[in-house]
């Protein structure tokens, strides 16, 4: 009989909301070349002399904002999934941060001293980014390499549009769409224009117009904003709603690059200066609440819709430890892995 294990994989927060570890932790986020997509200099540059310089210190603020006893809401969420899911197969799950704690290599390294054959990687995000799913894949082919390990190791896919997955979302947002409402914002983690251009296969379609992610196409296996719509559109059509009541906008931004748009930022005051008081935002870019929910969304987001009229912001909770999430990821588990693709065939 096959020995089998799973590792869940989520982006990753620093050690402390100090601000030296959150140096440490932008540090190591953004040398990734799928994350900071320039040559090698011009990313040593960008990161030493003009993000590392003030960006801790304000994100170490942020951290501390939000920081809980047990540590970081991403990955004690993260934790607490894993545990859950842990009870309802038997074999192990475990889960690592693609950067900070606990670290990708050493679990991978764990899990085969324990004479596993296969390995399922489950990078939790919904939408395919270079930035997410595929670093998480380059990751896992580099400790591989680097230890000669002959582990088998196939990958969960991306699930934007699983039934399943909308079904679950549907169900931990109607509690909040049966209280009064004026609009609901979907707010993902924006990404640069230019990831979009690079992850398009057929080279030419990508941004080629407003549109382009409206009808169906071969590039939007890996476009990041035509998934993102498509849960935008599942879901509401799910939830019952008219087009008038939601709309989607993209935050997050770093640097000077022309990013998604529309910014949550700006649309946070146009929606309330167009006369929206209650709003609810969700976003199901992350599966667990982290710093870009619980507070640019809860906090600073909640400061800017109010300052420029709007009431209520209520934020909907991600997915995190829910039950209902934990019974859907389970099924996935128990799937056959066979329709998983192995590492090398990716
Ligand atoms: C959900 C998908 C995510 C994508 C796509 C993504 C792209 C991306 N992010 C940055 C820069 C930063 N992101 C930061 C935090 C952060 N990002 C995600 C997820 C995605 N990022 C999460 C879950 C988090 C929160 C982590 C936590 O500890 O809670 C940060 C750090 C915080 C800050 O200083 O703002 C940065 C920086 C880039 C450049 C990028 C794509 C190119
Ligand atoms: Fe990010
Ligand atoms: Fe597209």
């Amino acid at each position: 009989m096959k020995s089998q294990a799973v590792l869940l994989v989520n982006l990753g927060s620093p050690d402390s909301p100090k601000e030296k570890d959150v140096r440490q932790y932008l540090k190591q986020f953004l040398m990734d070349p799928y994350v900071v997509d320039v040559p090698g200099w011009l990313r040593w540059l960008i990161v030493n002399c003009l993000v590392l310089p003030s960006r801790p210190k304000q994100s170490a603020e942020a951290y501390q904002s939000i920081w809980w006893p047990e540590g970081s809401p991403l990955v004690v969420l993260t934790q607490r999934l894993t545990d859950k899911l842990a009870k309802e197969v038997d074999y192990p799950v475990h889960f690592a941060m693609r950067y900070g704690q606990p670290a990708m290599e050493k679990e991978i390294l764990q899990l085969a001293k324990t004479g596993i054959d296969e390995l399922l990687l489950v990078p939790l995000y919904p939408h395919y980014a270079m930035s997410t799913v595929k670093t998480c894949i380059e990751e896992a082919r580099r400790v591989l390499a680097k230890h000669h390990l002959s582990l088998k190791i196939r990958l969960h896919p991306v699930f934007f549009g699983h039934e399943q997955y909308i079904s679950v979302l549907d169900e931990v947002t109607k509690p909040y769409i049966e209280e009064p409402f004026d609009h609901l914002l979907f707010s993902y983690h924006g990404l640069p224009e230019r990831h979009l251009r690079k992850d398009d296969p057929t080279g030419s379609h990508c941004l080629s117009s407003a549109e382009c992610c409206q009808q169906p196409h071969q590039a939007h296996q890996t476009c990041y904003r035509a998934q993102v719509y498509k849960t935008a559109e599942l879901l509401a059509n799910k939830l019952g709603l008219k087009e008038a009541q939601y709309s989607v906008a993209f935050q997050s931004r770093l640097g000077r690059d022309k990013w998604l748009t529309p910014y949550t930022s700006e649309r946070l005051v146009e929606l309330a200066q167009q006369g929206v008081k209650r709003l609810l935002v969700i976003c199901p870019s992350f599966v667990a609440d982290c710093l870009e929910t619980l507070e640019e969304i809860g906090i600073q987001g909640k400061e800017a819709f109010i300052e420029a009229g709007g009431e209520l912001l209520t934020l909907v909770p991600c997915l995190n430890d829910d039950a209902k999430w934990v019974s859907v990821l389970t099924d996935w588990l128990k799937q056959s892995w066979d329709n998983y693709p192995q590492l090398d065939k990716v």
